[in-house]
């Protein structure tokens, strides 16, 4: 390829080492576990339980949260539509190489807009890519509130703010959705174990 995007006369460098070798000398297999919800749903929650009991069964794995990479990599974008597009874009590109280099590569983001998450599932090669909705209704997340912005977005003084004044599209179809059980949330440990066991069912913790 010669040319793409707004860069000119580039060329892609095939690298010696491929995936597969550097997945048999870690022992694990690649993918993106691409953790989608409202504010206060429990992404992040879910996202560290997740890498702590991956740690613990020798799994290597690496989050990459919303809230985090807006302090750094991210931390020229708002919240207007495009800048959430071009969150996720980034976000996804960056999962890809982590799940290229072997790791499981946990994302927990908002990523309020469908398409958005459907162009970072395209970037995944071999169906690597696993979606899990945090289905907790808003007006849990409203009533944890835990960093006090669904007050400020009631009060008007957050505009855009998603599940209030910006909109959020649940995913059609995707791996695995965690909702409430007999109006209960369950504990983050035992969502995770859910995951895990996905995980486990579809070979990505076997030997390789
Ligand atoms: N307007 C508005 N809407 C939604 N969220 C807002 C907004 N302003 C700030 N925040 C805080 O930003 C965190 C979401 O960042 P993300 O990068 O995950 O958002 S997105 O995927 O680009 O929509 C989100 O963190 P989480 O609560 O962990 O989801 C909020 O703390
Ligand atoms: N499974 C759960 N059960 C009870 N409380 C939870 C659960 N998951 C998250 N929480 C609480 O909800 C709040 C928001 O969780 P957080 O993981 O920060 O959500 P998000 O990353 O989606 O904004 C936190 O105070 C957290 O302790």
């Amino acid at each position: 390829m010669s040319s793409l995007g707004n860069s000119n006369n580039i060329f892609w460098q095939e690298c010696p080492v491929g995936k597969l070798e550097r997945q048999k000398l870690i022992n694990q297999k690649g993918c993106v576990v691409w953790i989608t919800g409202l504010s206060g749903s429990g992404k992040s929650t879910l996202a560290f339980a997740l890498n702590r009991q991956l740690y613990s069964r020798g799994k290597l794995s690496y989050v990459l949260d919303g809230d985090n990479l807006r302090h750094g990599l991210n931390k020229d974008l708002g919240f207007s539509a495009e800048d959430r597009t071009e969150n996720i874009r980034r976000v996804g590109e960056v999962a890809k190489l982590f799940a290229d280099a072997g790791m499981i590569c946990i994302a927990s983001l908002i990523s309020p807009y469908r398409k958005d998450r459907d162009a970072c599932r395209a970037m995944l090669p071999d169906s690597n890519f696993i979606e899990v909705f945090m289905n907790t209704p808003l007006s849990l997340c409203e009533s944890r509130d835990a960093k006090g912005l669904y007050k400020l977005a009631r009060a008007g003084k957050i505009k855009g703010f998603t599940g209030i004044d910006d909109p959020y599209e649940p995913p059609l179809q995707c791996e695995i959705e965690l909702q409430l059980i007999d109006g209960i949330c369950r504990t983050p440990t035992a969502m995770s174990e859910q995951v895990v066991s996905y995980l486990e069912e579809k070979g990505y913790l076997e030997d390789q």
